[in-house]
Parts: structure tokens; C-alpha cells; sequence
């Protein structure tokens, strides 16, 4: 699907994490930025526009995954086979590549130790080809819950795991993508990760991108002056232009959207627990400004109301630039209606 689609302009994040990739491994990275800003699509094509380099990418996206259990981790991370590492066939298009473990490897006795000993083994035949290995894991916090024996909590092990092939060895570049991004606070807190982890925000698309891009779609001047006070995700654009051929303007395309949000939001608001009036505050503090600053704007009471809304991708906080702000601009728009329809 995502082959034949057209890609938007990302060429600073492209760079960079292309750049990224080919320079000696060091630090642990997290790609974290809003909800569907495009950090899986970046990433993606990051892998392929370096196929003929001699990186070979271990490419793991546990998006397709509800929760999973320590079986299916090991089965989505490892497959039998003779060889070290072997091509991922659930991500053929990619080309990228898969732990290989013994045909009489069992999965169901295998201790975290075992674990991590395979996954140095496929990096070092790797690095004994003469080839770059990379390590990427998409929507890695939902390694959260896995547990080993011993009460080994998986993800804990697995940042010692990464702190050692880059931070220690070089061996390594180990990249992890999330948009929750209440984990990557708890990452940026956690001591292990402390100095050895480094954050790349994939943001909303800029202004001057979804000009050019809006321009180069036919719209009219009109239509593109109206639409960038709303626009900011790519999905957003292509649905635009799908709106317009189905004779959709592009007023009541975004007039739709607002009230898809506000009606979201409303029902939130109504089925929590948590009072009105706490989340209308946090809230109206969104009333003339799109984002606001969590040192200086946040009050102790008001993080319950605010993790409320992070948690259900409402808001998004930025914990490395110290910025809360609404997921979308379609978002803002809706919070905005929202606290104006109170007074
Ligand atoms: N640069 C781009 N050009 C065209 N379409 C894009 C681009 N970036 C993202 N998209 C589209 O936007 C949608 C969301 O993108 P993607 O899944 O990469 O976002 P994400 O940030 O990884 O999402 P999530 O928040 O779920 O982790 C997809 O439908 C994707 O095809």
C-alpha cells in the first residue's frame, strides 16, 4: 500500500536520519513526535532509499499487535533457520532483515540471557561481513508488559541490551519509534538511558510544505490560504484531494473534521470520571494559543487532567522541548469550539 502512495516532502527528517544511520553508533535513538505525523512512513522510506548501501536494517513493527505476549515477541523477533540473520517475510517490501535461532532453539525454556547472547550473535555476523547492522523497532513500548523468568521485565533488559551494542561497543545503531508519548517521558526519566539516548521529533508538516504541496495539487490560491490554517498531518492532505474529486471543497472537508474531533472530545468529557470543570481549565489554556509550556503553565493539580488527555491523544507533550500542544490543528480547532460553546 504505502509503495504506491505518494511520499510528501519529509527531506530534512530524510536527511537526517539517513546521516543518522550511516554514522558510528553512540547513543540509543527515540523517534517520538504527535500521533500520525508520519514517523513509521519516514522511517520506511529512510530503509529504502538505503536498500544499496551495506546497512542491513533488523526492522521490527509491533504496530500489528495488540499487547504482544513473551511468545509472540520472540516468534516476531527470531525465526529458525541455520542462518544468523535471515530476510523478515513480514515485511517483504521492505527487504529488511530478522534474528535467525536453531532449528531445535526452544522457544518456551529460552531465559533472557539466551535471548539477548542470539541477538549480539546475528549483530556480530552482521559486523563480520563487513556490513552495518541497524536495529529498528517500531512502537516499541508495547514491549512494556513482557515479563521473563524471574520477573525480568523485558524492556528494562532489552535499554541494557542497547546502551551496550551503541553506547559501549559501537556496534550497533538501535532506533525506536513511538507516539506515546508518556513513555517517552518515562524514558527520558529512566537512569539507564540517562547519556546514552538521544530524541529526533518527526513534528506537524511545515507550512511551506503543505503550500507546495496544495499548489502542485491544483488548488487555488483561495483554497490553500484557507486550508493551511488547519492542515498539519500528510494523512490530511491526501484526503483533501480525494475530498475534492469527490466534489468536497475544502471548507466543508475541514468543517467535517472539526466536528468528527469536538464530537470525540465531547464524549470523552463525558464518560471520564474526572470533573468538568478540571478538564475545561486544562483546556482553555489552549483558548489563544496552540501550545503552552509545561514548566511554566502546568500546575500539579491540573497533570491528572492534562495525562487524561495525552493518554487519549488529545494533547501531545513534547517532554524533550517542554511543549504540550493539541495532536492536530484540526484538534485545536476542536478544543477551541469546544471551550467557546461553554460560556
Ligand atoms: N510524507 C508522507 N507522505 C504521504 N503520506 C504520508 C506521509 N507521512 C505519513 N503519511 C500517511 O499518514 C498516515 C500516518 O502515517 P504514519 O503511520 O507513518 O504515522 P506515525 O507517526 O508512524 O503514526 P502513529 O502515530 O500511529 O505511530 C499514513 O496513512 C501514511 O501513509
Amino acid at each position: 500500500m504505502g509503495e504506491i502512495m505518494k511520499f510528501y516532502d519529509r527531506e530534512k527528517e530524510l536527511n537526517y536520519l539517513k546521516t543518522y544511520c550511516q554514522l558510528e553508533p553512540n547513543s540509543i535513538l527515540f523517534v517520538y513526535g504527535p500521533k500520525s505525523s508520519g514517523k513509521s512512513t519516514v522511517m520506511r522510506r529512510v530503509i529504502k532509499e538505503l536498500e544499496n548501501s551495506n546497512i542491513v536494517f533488523f526492522y521490527y513493527n509491533l504496530r500489528k499487535y495488540a499487547t504482544p505476549t513473551r511468545d509472540e515477541f520472540l516468534r516476531v523477533f527470531f525465526e529458525k533457520s541455520d542462518k544468523k540473520y535471515l530476510l523478515n517475510k513480514l515485511e517483504l517490501n521492505l527487504g529488511v532483515c530478522k534474528f535467525g535461532i536453531e532449528e531445535n532453539f526452544d522457544f518456551n525454556n529460552l531465559c533472557l540471557n539466551d535471548v539477548f547472547a542470539k541477538i549480539n550473535e546475528s549483530i556480530n555476523a552482521v559486523v563480520e561481513e563487513g556490513k552495518k547492522p541497524v536495529l529498528i523497532i517500531d512502537e516499541l513500548q508495547k514491549l512494556k508488559n513482557i515479563y521473563f523468568n524471574g520477573g525480568k521485565s523485558l524492556l528494562n533488559e532489552l535499554f541494557n541490551l542497547f546502551v551496550s551494542l551503541t553506547k559501549m561497543e559501537h556496534l550497533c545503531h538501535v532506533i525506536c519509534l513511538t507516539s506515546d508519548t508518556l513513555f517517552i517521558d518515562e524514558i527520558y526519566r529512566n537512569s539507564t538511558l540517562k547519556n546514552a539516548s538521544e530524541y529526533y521529533l518527526i513534528d506537524w508538516l511545515r507550512k511551506g510544505t503543505i503550500r507546495n504541496i496544495l499548489k502542485e495539487e491544483g488548488f487555488s490560491e483561495e483554497e490553500i490560504n484557507y486550508a493551511l490554517d488547519y492542515l498539519s498531518l500528510p494523512y490530511e492532505i491526501s484526503q483533501l484531494i480525494n475530498n475534492k474529486k469527490l466534489g468536497l471543497s475544502v471548507e466543508q472537508t475541514i468543517k467535517q473534521w472539526i466536528n468528527v474531533e469536538k464530537d470525540g472530545l465531547k464524549y470523552l468529557i463525558d464518560t471520564t470520571d474526572l470533573d468538568e470543570e478540571g478538564l475545561y481549565n486544562v483546556l482553555s489554556k489552549f483558548k489563544d494559543k496552540i501550545k503552552i509550556s509545561y514548566d511554566k503553565e502546568v500546575k500539579k493539580e491540573e497533570m491528572k487532567y492534562l495525562k487524561f488527555l495525552i493518554e487519549n491523544e488529545i494533547l501531545f507533550y513534547d517532554v524533550i522541548n517542554g511543549i504540550i500542544k493539541p495532536t492536530s490543528i484540526i484538534e485545536w480547532h476542536a478544543i477551541k469550539e469546544i471551550i467557546n460553546a461553554m460560556q
